[in-house]
């Protein structure tokens, strides 16, 4: 489905950047979202895109969910007029990109919002695309919600059937049908009153500065992972897999000397950097180190590379995608072995999402350590590598540890 207003068949959109200096552009991008839903944000340590309206937006779903939202995101872009007076990576056209995990069955979307807030190194500026009223930095912004409960109740894969998966995993890998799979489960928590995104991101922001605060189209969470960064002819990447928390039993010496975790580790940088290479002149791995975040602590590469040609981002995430962070190894293998024992759709758990801008940079993470919000109600999902060293029960304590930061931020913790 693609919808775009009206006016873009009569005349051209208008697209127009401003740089902001002083006082008038607000410390915290996030504090500017004005309502409780539709929140766009893609933020780290106070950099990064916050957005808000709707000038346009496309759906796409199947395979070729990738390759039609670059084609509608460039016919789109093609028809803009813009005057960019900042003219770095998130200036000028943006939209805010949520791909589904899977290629059925699921739908992916590209938002480009009326408004975007930006930062980044000593650029502050706005956006707007098409009309706006008013002076977005003087748009009223409406109170935050807290809600004051929340209840959990099993999701589509409950803790009973995902220690079940891990199990029968952990099994056809000791059969060598493969070497990794990803197995997520589903929680769900229903709140007294419409969940504000805005509340979710200002606790994953203050909790977890060192990650990813994210929101397209009612997915919001902190994500440590970026599958892809393109800022002009470098691409970066930071792979995670191979994890221990607190109370766990292993520290992160032992982390780092864990086969079972570097095993993991190495299916995913593998899975990345054999994807990545074709469209690199050159491309390099540091790691592993590790990750410390409040809730988990994860083995850590960073992939840097080079590009030989111009791939959009999207066609780069179409190659990467499913990195065996969130799929496995072989990627076919593990993508149905994910569909046959989840049995449930991940919709955009796990897949690209971030932004992209009108000129071939953009930056998508991870979906991860999330929810998909909807009314009253949060679907909360995580999952862990399973190898065939892997222990049911501990993969189970590992996926709780990765819900705590959508849990304390639902809690107002
Ligand atoms: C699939 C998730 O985490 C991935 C990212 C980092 C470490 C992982 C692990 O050690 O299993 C997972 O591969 C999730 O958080 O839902």
């Amino acid at each position: 489905m693609t919808s775009a207003p009206p006016s873009r068949t009569r005349t051209r959109l208008r697209v127009t950047t401003t740089p902001v200096t002083g006082p008038a552009f607000p410390e915290d991008l996030l504090s500017r979202l004005p309502d409780p839903g539709g929140a766009l944000a893609w933020v780290r340590e106070g950099s990064g895109l916050v957005g808000w309206g709707e000038a346009a937006r496309f759906e796409t779903s199947g395979a070729g969910r990738f390759a039609e939202a670059d084609r509608l995101w460039r016919e789109f872009t093609a028809e803009l007029d813009v005057e960019d007076a900042v003219g770095v990576p998130g200036t000028g056209a943006v939209a805010f990109a949520s791909m589904a995990f899977a290629d059925e069955p699921g739908s992916s979307v590209l938002v480009v919002p009326r408004v975007v807030l930006g930062r980044r190194g000593e650029h502050r500026w706005v956006t707007t695309i098409g009309e706006v009223d008013g002076d977005p930095l003087e748009r009223a912004v409406r109170p935050v919600r807290r809600p004051s409960t929340i209840r959990y109740s099993d999701g589509r894969v409950p803790v009973t059937r995902y220690r079940e998966a891990v199990a029968e995993a952990v099994r056809r890998m000791r059969a060598g049908e493969l070497a990794k799979v990803v197995l997520a489960h589903d929680l769900l928590a229903v709140a007294d009153v419409d969940i504000d995104e805005r509340f979710l991101l200002g606790g994953l922001a203050r909790r977890y500065p060192e990650c990813w605060v994210y929101a397209v189209d009612g997915l919001v969470g902190a994500t440590p992972e970026l599958l892809l960064r393109r800022t002009g002819e470098v691409v970066d990447s930071r792979v995670l897999a191979g994890t221990t928390w607190p109370g766990s039993g292993t520290d992160e010496e032992a982390l780092l000397a864990s086969g079972k975790n570097r095993e993991e580790h190495e299916y995913a940088i593998a899975s990345l950097t054999e994807a990545l290479r074709p469209f690199c002149a050159a491309l390099s791995v540091d790691g592993p180190s590790v990750l410390r975040l409040p809730n988990v602590s994860h083995l850590s590469s960073d992939v840097i590379g080079t590009l030989r040609d111009d791939p959009s981002p999207l066609r780069l995430v179409e190659a990467l995608h499913p990195t065996a962070a969130v799929g496995g190894t072989p990627k076919g293998d593990a993508t149905r072995l994910i569909r046959e024992l989840e049995g449930a759709d991940r919709e955009r758990y796990a897949g690209p999402v971030g932004w992209i801008d009108g000129n071939g940079d953009g930056e998508l993470g991870i979906a991860l350590r999330g929810a998909q919000v909807s009314g009253r109600t949060a679907r909360l999902r995580a999952g862990c590598g399973v190898v065939a060293d892997s222990d049911p029960d501990t993969e189970v304590r590992e996926a709780h540890a990765k819900t705590l930061p959508m849990r304390e931020a639902l809690e107002g913790l």
